[in-house]
C-alpha cells in the first residue's frame, strides 16, 4: 500500500533532484567527478541529488528506510574536500538556503540500509552518469518496494525527448498505472506500452555502454527474432520509461561478464513503470526480479523488459543465444 503523502512526496522529490542534475549538467568542472572503487564514476550532482531527495522525502514522511546507490564515505577523505564543498553548493542552491557540508553527508548516508526489510525505499540519484557526463540521457530513478514488491516507482528522465517535441518527463507508476508527467505539464498523461503487430516492427532498446550490455548478443536475439531496426542505444533507466510509453517495444540488458549482479536501484523503478504500463520485466532466463536479497539482484542474471506480448518469444531466444 502506499498513500498519497509517499507518492506526492516521491514526485517532489524526484522532481527537485532532476532540477538541479539539469542545471549541474554541461556546467561540471575538473575534480567535480570522482573514480569509484568499482571503477565507475561519480560527480557532485550523483551526491547533491541524493541528498536531496533525502532531505524531500524525510521532511515529509520522518525517517525512512533507504537503499541509496551513494556512499558519504567515498567524501571523507582530506583530499576529497573540494568535492565536499561542491555537493554541498549544489544542495544549498536546490534548497535555497545555506546547508552545512555535515547535514549533507548526513542526508547521503541515509541511503546506506542493507535492503532486508519488509519496506524500504531504494534510490538511484542519477542512473546513467556516463551518459550523464557525455551530455546526454540519465535518470533519477526512486522506487518503494514492500514484501520484495515494488509498489511505486518514480522515474525523472530530464533529457527524454517527447512526443510534443518538449523536452523531459516524471513518470509515476502505482497502484494499476503508469503516468507521465511531461515538461510543463500539470496534468499526468496516461502511459503504455506499444503493441506491434509482429516482431518484425518492434524496436529494441540497450545501454550505449557496450560493458553494460552486450551488443553482439543483443545483434544476435535481434537477427533471430526478425527485428529489422537499428537498436535505440539510450543510457539509464530511460529504456524502461522507452518502453512503457511505447518508443521501442524490448529492451535487452545482456550480461558482459558471469558473476556481475544487478543493482536494485538501476531496475526497481523502471521496471515497475514498464509493469504498470502493461508490460513485462524479467531477467534473461525468463524469472521475475526478486528484491528480497539486499542491494543487489542476488538471484537474478540481465534484464528483458517487452510490451508483453512477444515476451516468452523473445525469452526463448535470449536463452539459446547466451546458452
Ligand atoms: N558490467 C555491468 N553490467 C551491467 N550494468 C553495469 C555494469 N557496470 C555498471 N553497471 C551499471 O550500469 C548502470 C548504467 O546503465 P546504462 O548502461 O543502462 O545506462 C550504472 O548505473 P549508474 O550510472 O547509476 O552508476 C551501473 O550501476
Ligand atoms: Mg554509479
Ligand atoms: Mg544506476
Ligand atoms: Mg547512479
Amino acid at each position: 500500500m502506499v498513500t498519497d503523502l509517499e507518492r506526492n512526496a516521491a514526485l517532489h522529490a524526484v522532481r527537485s533532484a532532476a532540477t538541479l542534475c539539469s542545471a549541474a549538467q554541461g556546467r561540471l568542472v575538473a575534480g567535480e567527478t570522482l573514480t569509484k572503487g568499482d571503477d565507475s564514476p561519480v560527480t557532485v550532482a550523483d551526491f547533491a541529488a541524493q541528498a536531496v531527495v533525502v532531505e524531500a522525502l524525510t521532511d515529509r514522511l520522518g525517517s525512512i528506510e533507504l537503499v541509496g546507490e551513494e556512499d558519504p564515505a567515498d567524501l571523507a577523505s582530506d583530499d576529497q574536500a573540494s568535492l565536499r564543498d561542491g555537493v554541498t553548493a549544489l544542495v544549498s542552491t536546490q534548497l535555497g538556503h545555506d546547508v552545512a557540508a555535515g547535514q549533507v553527508l548526513d542526508w547521503i548516508g541515509v541511503g546506506g540500509s542493507d535492503g532486508r526489510s519488509d519496506r524500504y525505499w531504494t534510490l538511484d540519484p542519477i542512473d546513467g552518469t556516463k551518459g550523464f557526463l557525455r551530455g546526454d540521457q540519465y535518470a533519477i530513478a526512486l522506487a518503494l518496494i514492500e514484501d520484495g514488491e515494488v509498489v511505486l516507482g518514480v522515474l525523472g528522465c530530464p533529457n527524454l525527448p517527447n512526443p510534443d517535441g518538449s523536452t523531459g518527463a516524471v513518470f509515476v507508476a502505482s497502484g494499476g498505472e503508469a503516468v507521465a508527467y511531461p515538461a510543463g505539464a500539470t496534468d499526468p498523461v496516461r502511459v503504455g506500452v506499444a503493441e506491434p503487430a509482429t516482431l518484425a516492427e518492434a524496436r529494441f532498446c540497450e545501454s550505449v555502454e557496450s560493458g553494460h550490455s552486450s551488443h553482439d548478443d543483443a545483434a544476435e536475439i535481434a537477427s533471430r527474432l526478425g527485428i529489422v531496426a537499428e537498436p535505440y542505444r539510450i543510457d539509464s533507466q530511460c529504456k524502461y520509461a522507452a518502453v512503457a510509453r511505447g518508443d521501442a517495444s524490448i529492451y535487452l540488458r545482456l550480461p558482459t561478464r558471469p558473476g556481475y549482479r544487478e543493482k536494485i536501484w538501476d531496475h526497481a523503478a523502471g521496471k515497475f513503470v514498464v509493469e504498470q504500463a502493461g508490460g513485462v520485466v524479467t531477467d534473461v532466463d525468463g524469472a521475475s526480479l526478486d528484491f528480497r536479497h539486499g542491494r543487489r539482484l542476488e538471484e537474478n542474471r540481465g534484464i528483458v523488459a517487452t510490451d508483453g506480448r512477444f515476451h516468452d518469444r523473445v525469452i526463448e531466444v535470449v536463452r539459446d543465444v547466451l546458452a
